[in-house]
C-alpha cells in the first residue's frame, strides 16, 4: 500500500501555515477576478446596512409616527419602506450571487487544472510516495471548498463582521448603557474564539487528511477487488476500512464538538445579555432616560445581528477548513520535480538508433543511505537496431533498470545515452516520443482500444495512416480479437481495461508500444500473460518489427530471450555478462540457472537447458 499522508508530507499538522502566509499564496489567483468579488461584497454589504436600517425605520414608527398618533398614511409609509428595504435587501443578495459564482467557479476550475497538469510532470517517485485518495481529494473537494468559501465565505464573514460592528454602533446611538453591555459578550467569545481557532484547524486538518486515506483505501479495494475476493479477504478488507471510516468520524465529531461548543458561547453569551439589557433597558424606560422607540429598536438590531455573530462561528470554521484545504493544495504544488527537460536541450547530432548505459547506479529514494543500491555500476551498449535482452534473477533490478532509459526514474549517477546523447539533455517529451515502453502489469485508459493502441502514435499522420498503423499495431500484437469486439475498435473497454483478460490488455498495451513507431522499444516482458502459442505468433510478427528499432526487452521466459540478438544478464547491481542465448549458456553458470528458473517449460531454449 502507498504510504498514507503522514508518510507522504511529514510537515502536514505539525507545522501550521500561518494564515496570511496561505492568503498571500492565494492572491494571483483572486487578483484577476476582484472587480467581480468586491462587486459581490459590495452588494453583500448592502444588504447588511438595509438589513439593519429596517430597525430604524421601526424605531422611527414607534417613536414618531404612532406616539402623536399619525395618520393611517403614514403608517403605510413606514411599512411600505420596511417593505421596500425587505425587496432591496433580497435583491442585492441575488446580485451577490450573480457576481461571484462564475468567477469562484472559474477559479475552482483553473486552479484544478493547474493542479492536474503538475500531478502530470510530477516524476513516478512521487507518486509511489502519495497515496491517489489523497490526491484526488485535494483536486476534488479541497478545491470545492475553497471556491464555496470564495463565493460565500470569505465575503460574509467580513460583511458579518461590518454588520456586527455597524449594529453596536446604532446600539451606541440609542443606548450607551446597553451597547456597552453588548460589547461586553464580545470578550468571552473572543477567548473562545482564539481557542477554538486552534483545536479546529488541528481537527480540520486531521480529518482532511483522513478522508484522503480513506479514498485511497476505496481507491485500492475497488482495484484490486478480484485479488481481495480471490483470497476471500473481504472482511478482513472491510475491517481496516471500518477502522479507518471510524477514525474519520472520530476526528468528524470531534469537529463538530469544537464547533458546537463554540456556536454555544455565541448564541448563549449574546442571549443573556439581551436578557439583562431587557432588565436594564425597562428601567431606564421607567425613569425616562430611554425611550420605547429605541427599545424596541435596541431589541430589533440584535436580532438583526444574531444572525451574523452567530453565523460568524460557522463562517470562522469554514475559514480555517479552507486555508487547510489550500495548505494541502500547496503542498502538492510545491513537490518538485526533479525529472525535466533542461534549460536548453539539446538535440543529437545524429538519431543513430544506439542505446548505453555507462556507470549507472541507482537507489530508490526512501532507501538510499540505508540499503545497497538496486543498481551499483551498470555498462551496456545495445547497438543500433539490435534487440537485447535483460535477464536476471527476480528482484535483481531488470524492470528498475529500463525505468532509466525514458527518464521515470533518474539514474542516482553515471549517464543513460539515447541516440549517443545523455537522456537528461533531451528534451524530455522529445527523448519519451522517441521511446515506447510496454510494461508487464498493463494500464489501459477508459476510452476505446482505438484510443489505447494510438496513445502515443505521431501526431502528424492523417487518419488514413492512423487506420494503417492502428491494423498493422493490432496485428503484430495478434490482438485481432479487437475487431470482434461489439464496436470493433471503437468499444470502449472499462476502467484500466478490466473487461479484458490479462493476455487480452498485454496484447493491447503491446500494440500500442509498436505504434508509437519508436526508435527505442523498451518492453518490460510483456508477453508473459500470453499463452505459448499466442506468444508465438506474436513473437514472429514482433521479430519483424524489432529489425529496425533498438529494443530493450526484459524476458522471464526462455521465448522472449529467443527474440533478442543478444542478452545481457544482471548480477548484484552489475551486467554480468553479455553475449548470444548459446553463448552465455555454454560458458556463464549464473545464466543457466537463471534460465533454468524461468517458467516455461515448452520452449526451445528450455529444452536445451535440460538436456
Ligand atoms: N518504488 C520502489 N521503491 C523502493 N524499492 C523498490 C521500488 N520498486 C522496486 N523496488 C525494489 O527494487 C528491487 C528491484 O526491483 P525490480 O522491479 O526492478 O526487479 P526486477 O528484476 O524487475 O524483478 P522481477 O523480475 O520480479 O520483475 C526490488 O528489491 C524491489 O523491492
Amino acid at each position: 500500500m502507498r504510504g498514507t499522508v503522514a508518510q507522504a508530507q511529514p510537515n502536514g499538522s505539525n507545522d501550521p501555515v500561518p494564515l496570511t502566509a496561505t492568503l498571500k499564496r492565494l492572491a494571483p489567483f483572486v487578483k484577476p477576478i476582484f472587480p467581480r468579488l468586491f462587486c459581490g461584497f459590495l452588494c453583500a454589504l448592502g444588504a447588511g446596512i438595509v438589513a439593519l436600517a429596517i430597525p430604524q425605520v421601526l424605531a422611527w414608527l414607534v417613536n414618531v409616527v404612532l406616539q402623536r398618533d399619525g395618520a393611517a398614511s403614514e403608517v403605510w409609509i413606514s411599512v411600505g419602506i420596511i417593505a421596500a428595504l425587505g425587496f432591496v435587501e433580497a435583491l442585492l443578495i441575488f446580485l451577490r450571487r450573480q457576481f461571484v459564482l462564475n468567477p469562484a467557479a472559474g477559479l475552482e476550475a483553473q486552479m484544478r487544472i493547474r493542479f492536474y497538469k503538475h500531478l502530470q510532470r510530477l516524476p513516478v517517485a512521487f507518486h509511489e510516495r502519495w497515496g491517489s485518495g489523497q490526491l484526488l481529494s485535494r483536486s476534488m473537494s479541497d478545491l470545492s471548498l475553497l471556491r464555496r468559501w470564495l463565493a460565500f465565505g470569505a465575503m460574509m464573514l467580513v460583511v458579518e463582521t461590518v454588520t456586527v460592528v455597524t449594529g453596536l454602533v446604532l446600539m451606541f446611538t440609542h443606548s450607551w448603557i446597553l451597547g456597552l453591555l453588548y460589547l461586553l459578550g464580545s470578550i468571552p467569545i473572543a477567548i473562545k474564539a482564539y481557542r477554538f481557532r486552534n483545536d479546529y484547524r488541528a481537527a480540520s486538518r486531521r480529518s482532511q487528511d483522513q478522508a484522503g486515506d480513506l479514498a485511497t483505501a476505496v481507491e485500492e479495494s475497488v482495484h484490486g477487488i478480484r485479488v481481495i475476493k480471490a483470497f476471500g479477504r473481504g472482511p478482513h478488507v472491510y475491517e481496516g476500512f471500518n477502522a479507518q471510516a471510524k477514525s474519520l468520524q472520530e476526528t468528524e465529531i470531534t469537529k463538530a464538538k469544537t464547533l458546537a461548543s463554540f456556536l454555544l458561547t455565541v448564541v448563549a453569551v449574546p442571549e443573556t445579555i439581551l436578557g439583562i439589557g431587557l432588565v436594564i433597558g425597562l428601567a431606564q424606560v421607567a425613569n425616562g432616560t430611554l425611550s420605547v422607540g429605541s427599545l424596541v429598536a435596541y431589541f430589533a438590531i440584535a436580532a438583526v445581528i444574531a444572525g451574523p455573530v452567530e453565523g460568524m462561528g460557522m463562517l470562522l470554521g469554514m475559514t480555517l477548513s479552507t486555508k487547510t484545504a489550500l495548505d494541502r493544495h500547496f503542498e502538492v504544488m510545491d513537490s518538485i520535480n526533479d525529472i525535466a527537460s533542461p534549460a536548453q536541450p539539446q538535440i543529437p547530432a545524429e538519431r543513430d538508433g544506439s542505446m548505453k548505459l555507462e556507470h549507472v547506479r541507482f537507489a530508490y529514494p526512501d532507501t538510499a543511505g540505508t540499503h545497497r543500491p538496486i543498481l551499483a555500476d551498470i555498462n551496456l551498449e545495445i547497438r543500433p537496431g539490435e534487440t537485447m535482452a535483460l535477464v536476471g534473477i527476480t528482484g535483481s533490478g531488470k524492470s528498475t533498470l529500463l525505468n532509466l532509459v525514458p527518464r521515470l526514474h533518474e539514474a542516482t549517477a553515471g549517464k543513460v545515452l539515447v541516440h549517443g546523447q545523455d537522456v537528461k539533455d533531451w528534451d524530455l517529451e522529445q527523448l519519451r516520443a522517441e521511446i515506447a515502453v510496454a510494461f508487464e502489469d498493463t494500464t489501459l485508459f477508459s476510452t476505446s482500444i482505438r484510443g489505447n493502441v494510438l496513445l502515443g502514435a505521431p501526431e502528424h499522420l492523417d487518419e488514413r495512416q492512423r487506420e494503417a498503423l492502428l491494423a498493422e499495431a493490432l496485428d503484430v500484437a495478434q490482438a485481432q480479437f479487437a475487431y470482434a469486439l461489439p464496436d470493433g475498435v471503437d468499444t470502449l473497454i472499462g476502467e484500466e481495461g478490466l473487461s479484458l483478460s490479462g493476455g487480452q490488455r498485454q496484447r493491447i498495451a503491446l500494440a500500442r508500444a509498436i505504434a508509437a513507431r519508436p526508435s527505442v522499444l523498451v518492453l518490460d516482458d510483456p508477453l508473459s500473460a500470453l499463452d505459448v502459442r499466442t506468444e508465438e505468433l506474436v513473437t514472429e510478427r514482433l521479430r519483424d518489427v524489432l529489425a529496425g528499432t533498438t529494443t530493450l526487452i526484459v524476458a522471464h521466459r526462455p521465448s522472449t530471450v529467443m527474440l533478442a540478438d543478444r542478452v545481457a544478464l544482471l548480477r548484484d547491481g552489475r551486467i554480468d555478462a553479455v553475449g548470444s542465448h548459446t553463448h552465455l549458456l555454454s560458458t556463464n553458470e549464473h545464466y543457466r540457472f537463471v534460465i533454468a528458473s524461468l517458467d516455461d517449460e515448452e520452449q526451445p531454449a528450455t529444452s536445451e537447458v535440460s538436456r
